[in-house]
């Protein structure tokens, strides 16, 4: 039968070992024997069922969800899951939920913000739930612009508290998920006034709702923001707002490792820089690039299997219509975004590294690298998942109409991700943050201070400025050296014509907003760099299993030169390729399309999703698709009967009122 035939014949094809290349992608053989346990713990877990998600109403979605929670928590404690295993059961629940906010912002928040003596006050009451904490920093007025905050927290040294209070509309905390129904607690961000005296936006740790009836306490008003995007998808989340009228809460609830207010009402600064305070946002943008890679390969894995079993013109010989993944525009749409996610997994490894490291030197005092690890992870962060929001929608379209069906997977799988371009950060800010730090280490350059990290190739300017690519063949692109410096060479010779152009204005700030636009440009080229060279980095590594380095270059390249050919104009106009070797990056990009092609599925595979997860009718493992489809449509609600509900009121009227006028 078609499917099961065709997703066995595609395995057999398969020229690397798949069990090996399902430990490069877990990144161990440790993690991937978790996270296999893990996933089919929750699969078979009755509980976890996520079919009827689209069709649930707002109240009974979010009920589940909290169902959900609630024997997540359970199993945790039964089985004593270590937080690694409870990482993956959550990652495997694959339901947005108030845990990830307080798992996820308000525990890192206190760990990273907080004193010695919060720490030991506060967590262990977290970490056993007998909190439920979330991170309030968003308000209607201002996302992007911490700076710019209302809330204020003001100190009053005679009762030793601060007044936490909302002075205007804009002011109200506006999107903090898990605010809306469920926190107990928040890390409320305000301005701290001292005297009348504005010291800028510091954390704050504040009680919300009672303990014993989950009513909010005196001078508290919360609630839930609405409907967001799409059926099911975040709308399981209670993304909130919340009002101070004059709330009262002990001084030692300020958050003081980055500064302290003394009994006495004095603000003291430690040594540790003020942007601790927008701590928790580097951790969780670098945690967004690991996501980014799992939202992009599931998307990947159903589109690639589906394309495998759907079949359309082309009578072959034997009869058969030709699979549509072996027509070349289906390949050259979804190999690069198959190769995306192998990139975003690597370079998500890598942030990985990058973050506990910072972290470690943090703790020592060293925060020189913590301007890299911002620019890095806000980059980063912006760079994968806009290119993961559009590579779902581009898998949709892939599968077809069937793509546009709720259970394709699909749909609610898009609506769930897109807001990752939006939350922790905007994409733009993000790059423009980026830029700023670009346009720095190119104003240092010649100075002395040599450039670190992920800009170390800028203290090669006067190469890079005028260097040629030597590609003469189309596989000449192959080489990673000259992959690595004609990347290069295009970021560098855009930040410095970014730089030169800034440098025409007499006020520098007026002509970072002249230039925004291709400042942002220069961003982007930067990140793509990095992603480029830590997948090259990976290569370099030890990768046993027989054909599973061969195929991750092949991926390396597709990346790569897909990424060259998206981006045509800057590697042309900066002068670092010319027209003949950019048709021969096209060239090689075909015929590596060619040699992917036996191992798509394999390689799809390697990311060892269970159905449960994938959640997909056209991304089954077992390819039974057209069955499995018909079957579903008899479950939609729509289904129950054979008559609509309506029919009397309002459709058999319409077809009455026609009789008699065909009647006249
Ligand atoms: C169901 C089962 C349950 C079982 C559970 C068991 C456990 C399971 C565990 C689960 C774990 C889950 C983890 C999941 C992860 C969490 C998922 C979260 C989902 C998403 C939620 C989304 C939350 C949010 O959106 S929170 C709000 C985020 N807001 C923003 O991002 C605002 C964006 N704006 C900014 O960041 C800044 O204001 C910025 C950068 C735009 C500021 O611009 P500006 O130029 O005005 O800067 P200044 O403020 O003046 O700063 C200048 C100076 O500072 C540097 N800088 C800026 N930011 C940083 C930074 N973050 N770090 C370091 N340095 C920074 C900047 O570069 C400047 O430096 P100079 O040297 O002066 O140039
Ligand atoms: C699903 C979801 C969950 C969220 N969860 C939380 C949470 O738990 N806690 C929390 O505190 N917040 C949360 N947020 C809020 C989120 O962090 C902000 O929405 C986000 O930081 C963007 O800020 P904004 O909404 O102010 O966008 P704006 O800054 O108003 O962006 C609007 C437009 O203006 C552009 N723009 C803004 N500034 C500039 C500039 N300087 N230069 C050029 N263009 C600019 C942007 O690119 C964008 O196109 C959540 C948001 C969403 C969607």
């Amino acid at each position: 039968m078609a499917g099961f035939d065709d997703l066995a014949s595609e395995r057999s094809k398969a020229q690397f070992d798949v069990e090996e290349m399902k430990v490069i992608w877990a990144g161990s053989r440790h993690t991937l024997e978790v996270s296999d346990r893990i996933s089919r713990l929750v699969a078979n877990d009755p509980v976890f069922r996520k079919d009827t998600r689209t069709m649930l109403s707002r109240k009974d979605l979010f009920k589940n969800t909290l169902r959900k929670a609630a024997h997540a928590w359970k199993r945790i404690i039964e089985l004593r899951l270590s937080e690694e295993e409870a990482a993956e059961l959550r990652f495997y629940v694959d339901e947005p939920a108030f845990m990830d906010l307080h798992w996820g912002m308000f525990i890192p928040t206190i760990k990273g913000q907080g004193t010695e003596e919060q720490q030991q006050k506060w967590l262990p009451l977290a970490y056993k739930m007998k909190i439920i904490g979330c991170y309030a920093q968003t308000e209607l007025g201002h996302g992007s612009n911490v700076q710019g905050l209302e809330t204020t927290a003001t100190f009053d040294p005679q009762t030793d508290e601060f007044i936490i209070h909302s002075p205007t509309l804009t002011s109200s905390k506006w999107w903090p998920g898990g605010l809306g129904k469920v926190s107990t607690h928040a890390v409320v961000y305000g301005r701290l006034i001292i005297d009348s005296k504005d010291y800028g936006v510091n954390g704050f740790i504040v009680q919300l709702r009672s303990l014993d009836d989950h009513l909010p306490l005196p001078g508290i008003t919360i609630g839930d923001i609405g409907m967001k995007f799409g059926s099911g998808a975040y709308n399981t989340m209670d993304n909130g707002v919340l009002r101070f009228d004059h709330v009262r809460i002990p001084r030692d609830q300020m958050l003081m490792r980055v500064s302290q207010v003394t009994r006495e009402g004095k603000l003291v600064q430690s040594n540790v820089p003020w942007q601790l305070v927008y701590g928790t946002m580097v951790y969780v943008r670098q945690k967004i690039v690991s996501d980014a890679s799992c939202a992009l390969s599931r998307a990947v894995c159903i589109a690639t299997r589906y394309s495998a079993v759907r079949r359309q013109f082309g009578l072959q010989s034997n009869g058969i219509e030709t699979q549509v993944i072996d027509y070349k525009t289906q390949q050259s749409r979804l190999f690069p975004l198959l190769a995306s996610a192998y990139a975003f997994r690597f370079v998500g490894e890598w942030l990985k590294w990058l973050y506990m490291d910072v972290n470690q030197r943090l703790q020592a005092s060293d925060f020189s690298t913590l301007p890299e690890a911002h620019a890095c992870t806000a980059g980063l962060k912006s760079l994968t998942t806009s290119a993961t929001a559009d590579g779902i929608e581009e898998c949709r379209k892939l599968c077809g109409g069937h793509g546009y069906l709720c259970s394709s997977g699909l749909p609610e799988l898009f609506a769930v991700y897109i807001p990752a371009c939006t939350y922790e950060g905007d994409n733009i800010v993000l790059l423009l943050q980026v830029a700023r730090f670009l346009i720095k280490t190119v104003s240092q350059l010649g100075s002395g201070k040599e450039p670190v990290g992920t800009t170390v190739y800028m203290g090669r300017v006067e190469q890079l400025m005028q260097c040629h690519c030597a590609v003469q063949k189309a596989e000449d692109w192959l080489k990673p050296s000259v992959i690595l410096e004609a990347f290069e060479a295009r970021s560098m010779r855009m930040s410095v014509a970014s730089a030169q152009n800034l440098a025409k204005f007499d006020n520098q700030e007026e002509g970072f907003l002249e230039l925004s636009a291709d400042l942002v440009q220069a961003a982007v080229a930067h990140c793509q760099l990095i992603v480029v060279s830590k997948f090259i980095e990976k290569l370099q590594q030890d990768i046993p299993g027989k054909g599973v380095k061969g195929q991750l270059e092949a991926l390396c390249n597709i990346y790569a030169l897909f990424i060259l050919h998206k981006h045509l104009g800057d590697f042309l106009s900066t002068g670092c390729i010319t027209p003949k070797q950019a048709s021969l990056a096209n060239a090689q990009l075909r015929s590596l399309y060619s040699q992917v092609r036996p191992n798509a599925i394999a390689l799809v595979d390697a990311f060892n999703y269970t159905d449960h997860y994938l959640s997909s009718v056209l991304g089954r493992y077992d390819g039974n698709v057209y069955p499995k489809l018909y079957e579903e449509a008899w479950k939609d609600p729509l289904n129950d009967s054979v008559v609509p509900d309506g029919y009397q009121e309002y459709i058999q009227p319409i077809l009455k009122q026609q009789l008699r006028n065909a009647r006249l």
